[in-house]
């Protein structure tokens, strides 16, 4: 299965496993994604509030977390990401405290160009991200040169984007036309605890 669609001339630091999870856990942990507790939030846009274009849920150690500049406290693990935070972590050798869900309910739902880069994530981190249910394309963006690179995220597929990525480059699922059913996104990222 080869789903990088763009052979640039940089490679973007991620590493791709486009079958990290074997089919019974896809299915179930999609299933299990699915009945989690799922909110579409606010965003400000030229002062206007406006929906966000995703459904998202959080979750975590127990920290107190910082997360659009509101002070949460992320909901403890189910254990089936729990189990897959714990095979990514023993799959790279890096360690995640929490894990931002979105969830694409059609093509409509997006998420724009931007980086995973603010204070508390830390220096230079890694995120992996995890995709269940239908394949979108996630696009990445070299920052200095424009260069796109895109992959083809398929269900039970793991893209871990490795230090460097949030510094030089950016990413996004932006919205299509084709008819695609529901995605839902798992990145996990280290996170420091938020100070009051
Ligand atoms: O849905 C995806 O593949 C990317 C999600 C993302 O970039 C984020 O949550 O910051
Ligand atoms: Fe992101």
């Amino acid at each position: 299965m080869n789903t990088l669609l763009t052979k640039g001339t940089i490679a973007p630091p991620v590493q791709f496993y486009p079958d990290f999870l074997n089919p019974a856990d896809n299915l179930d942990w999609f299933t299990k994604s699915k009945a989690l507790y799922w909110v579409r939030g606010e965003m400000t846009m030229y002062g206007k509030k406006i929906p966000v274009p995703r459904e998202e849920a959080l979750f975590g150690d127990d920290f107190r977390y910082e997360y659009r500049g509101a002070l949460i406290k992320a909901e403890p693990w189910p254990d089936f990401l729990l189990e897959a935070r714990n095979r990514i972590q023993a799959l790279c050798g890096l360690t995640f405290n929490f894990a931002v869900g979105n969830r694409y309910v059609t093509g409509k739902d997006s998420i724009g160009w931007h980086s995973d880069s603010f204070p508390q994530i830390g220096k230079r981190p890694a995120v992996a991200s995890l995709s269940l249910g239908s394949t979108r394309r996630f696009k990445l963006r070299h920052k200095a040169s424009g260069e796109v690179v895109d992959y083809e995220l398929e269900s039970g597929s793991l893209l871990i984007m490795l230090p460097g990525c949030q510094e030089e480059w950016e990413h996004a699922v932006l919205k299509t036309a084709r008819p695609v059913g529901e995605r839902i996104n798992w990145t996990f990222r280290p996170h420091r605890e938020a100070q009051l």
